[in-house]
């Protein structure tokens, strides 16, 4: 028996779901989804990562404050850690799945693959809808070495049983430097391996060599310009990890890091001439991809925008609004900020840093160390940094980069005071809560 809609999601992860509470009350739609509902952010993403990250932060905080009044070094206790982390994540599917029935969205768990434009397959059953909206994600990349059936993924580490003691991550992006973090604050030996000598790409250059001096002084060891070439099980258990640059080494858990690659596997979308890159699928500026009746969001496409939560919920929203018919434009993107959870944390918001030094005539770039103003004093944050860039013309601020304890937090204010386009006079024309982290904000903006 073939059921049907108006529109059909495949994939309940955060655009997946903006897009059917975007829907509902005026469609009739389905959401499919294959694994754990919710996606990756709540399950084995963005949250469990924060939680871990929050725990760690804040044994490295009493260490700021060594000197300043407190004493004695806590210890992380992985299994307690864990057992923090599940009292939320063991919530998510179901939550979700009750906010699914509550909301009266039909929901069905199992593979979807598409058998036309209109027509997607689940198990033995059929579903035609109007419109198909593509929000499957996307799932770690494992280098093709020998060996790799050897590798472990960011979902394996943030379900750690136990803490390994000698741990290694292919790559230097996002994931491996805050696993890599949360791991050597826990107490593990740890080792990044990476193929240039750039952290973060994306960063500017002097940003993240100071992040990697401040995670190489807690421990973490980086193999720069090295390629993993083979891992080997030994009998013990443990994994021989062969490099190009030095003997091999031996750890007890090596984790792929070294990107992310869209689930479109048995989707069925070649079949259907639905065109895809290696970033995923492609799409027009209304996210429809090259057949109509199929639109694509969030980490499933190609796209030059990042691939993080907020992005997702946000093309979701847009969708739900095209196939309402309440909207007909192309999407429009604002500003993105983005953070690395590294204790400090590293984030940037705009117009790049090298995007303003390569055009010195249209942008003013103040960088400033600020580890002994007021606020950073207090923190014991002798390393913190902020660049601030401002047109020339209009003095309006575009662009910022932020290393510092609790840089999401400045970058968030500084994202508003851009995304709202105000003038110097009007942005703190304000009064804020002082001390705080927004009452420095007119130091940066003059
Ligand atoms: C370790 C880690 C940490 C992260 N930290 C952050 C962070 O701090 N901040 C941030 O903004 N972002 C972070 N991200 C990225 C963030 O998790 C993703 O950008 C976000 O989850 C993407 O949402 P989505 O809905 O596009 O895809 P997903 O959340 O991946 O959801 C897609 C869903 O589709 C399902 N699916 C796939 N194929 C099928 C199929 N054929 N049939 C049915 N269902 C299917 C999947 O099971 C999945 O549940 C992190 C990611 C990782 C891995
Ligand atoms: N705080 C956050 O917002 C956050 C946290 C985690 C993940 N994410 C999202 O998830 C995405 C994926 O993160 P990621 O760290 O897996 O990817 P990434 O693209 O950030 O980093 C991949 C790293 O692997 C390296 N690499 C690529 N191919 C390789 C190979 N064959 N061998 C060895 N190294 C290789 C790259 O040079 C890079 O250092 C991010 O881009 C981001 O969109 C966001």
């Amino acid at each position: 028996m073939t059921t049907t809609y108006d529109t059909i999601i495949i994939g309940a992860g955060p655009g997946g779901l903006a897009t059917a509470y975007g829907l509902v009350a005026a469609q009739h739609i389905l959401v499919i989804e294959g694994n754990l509902w919710g996606g990756t952010c709540p399950n084995f993403g963005c949250d469990p990562k924060k939680m871990l990250y929050g725990v760690v932060e804040a044994k490295r905080q009493t260490q700021r404050y060594a000197q300043s009044g407190l004493t004695g070094t806590p210890q992380v206790d992985w299994a307690a850690l864990m057992k923090f982390k599940e009292s939320y994540t063991a919530k998510v599917p179901k939550g979700t799945e009750s906010g699914l029935t509550s909301a009266g969205i039909d929901h069905v768990h199992g593979q979807a693959r598409l058998v036309d434009g209109h027509t997607v397959q689940v198990d033995a059953q059929q579903f035609t809808a109007d419109h198909i909206v593509i929000a499957t994600g996307a799932r770690p990349t494992i280098p093709d070495i020998p060996g790799k059936e050897h590798f472990l993924t960011s979902t394996d580490f943030l379900a750690l049983p136990q803490l390994l003691r000698r741990i290694g991550f292919v790559g230097a992006g996002y994931v491996a430097i805050e696993l890599a973090n949360i791991a050597v604050e826990a107490g593990a030996e740890v080792h990044v391996f990476q193929h240039n000598d750039r952290l973060l790409r994306g960063f500017p250059q002097s940003y993240t060599e100071t992040l990697r001096d401040l995670l190489a002084e807690k421990g973490i060891h980086f193999h720069l310009n090295t390629q993993v070439q083979r891992l080997q099980a030994t009998a013990d258990g443990t994994i021989t990890v062969e490099t190009d640059t030095a003997a091999p080494l031996t750890l007890d858990a090596m984790f792929t890091a070294a990107g992310r690659r869209a689930n479109l596997d048995n989707l069925g979308l070649d079949q259907l001439g639905i065109d895809v890159t290696a970033g995923g699928v492609v799409v027009d500026d209304h996210l429809r991809t090259t057949v109509p009746s199929v639109l694509a969001i969030g980490d499933a496409i190609a796209k030059s925008h990042p691939k993080l939560t907020p992005v997702s919920g946000l093309e979701g929203r847009y969708v739900a609004e095209l196939l309402k018919g309440t909207t007909t434009a192309p999407i429009s993107y604002p500003v993105i900020p983005h953070t690395v959870f590294a204790g400090p944390e590293l984030a940037q918001v705009g117009v790049t840093l090298q995007q303003a030094q390569e055009t010195p005539e249209g942008y003013l770039v103040r960088q400033q160390k600020v580890g002994q103003w007021y606020t950073y004093h207090r923190l014991k944050d002798d390393s913190a940094q902020v660049t601030t860039i401002q047109d020339r013309v209009t003095g309006q601020l575009v662009g910022a980069v932020v290393l510092a304890v609790n840089a999401e937090e400045l970058v968030n204010d500084l994202t508003e005071v851009i995304t709202n386009h105000k003038r110097p006079e009007e942005a703190f024309n304000w009064v804020p809560i002082y001390p705080s982290v927004a009452s420095d904000l007119g130091y940066f903006y003059h």
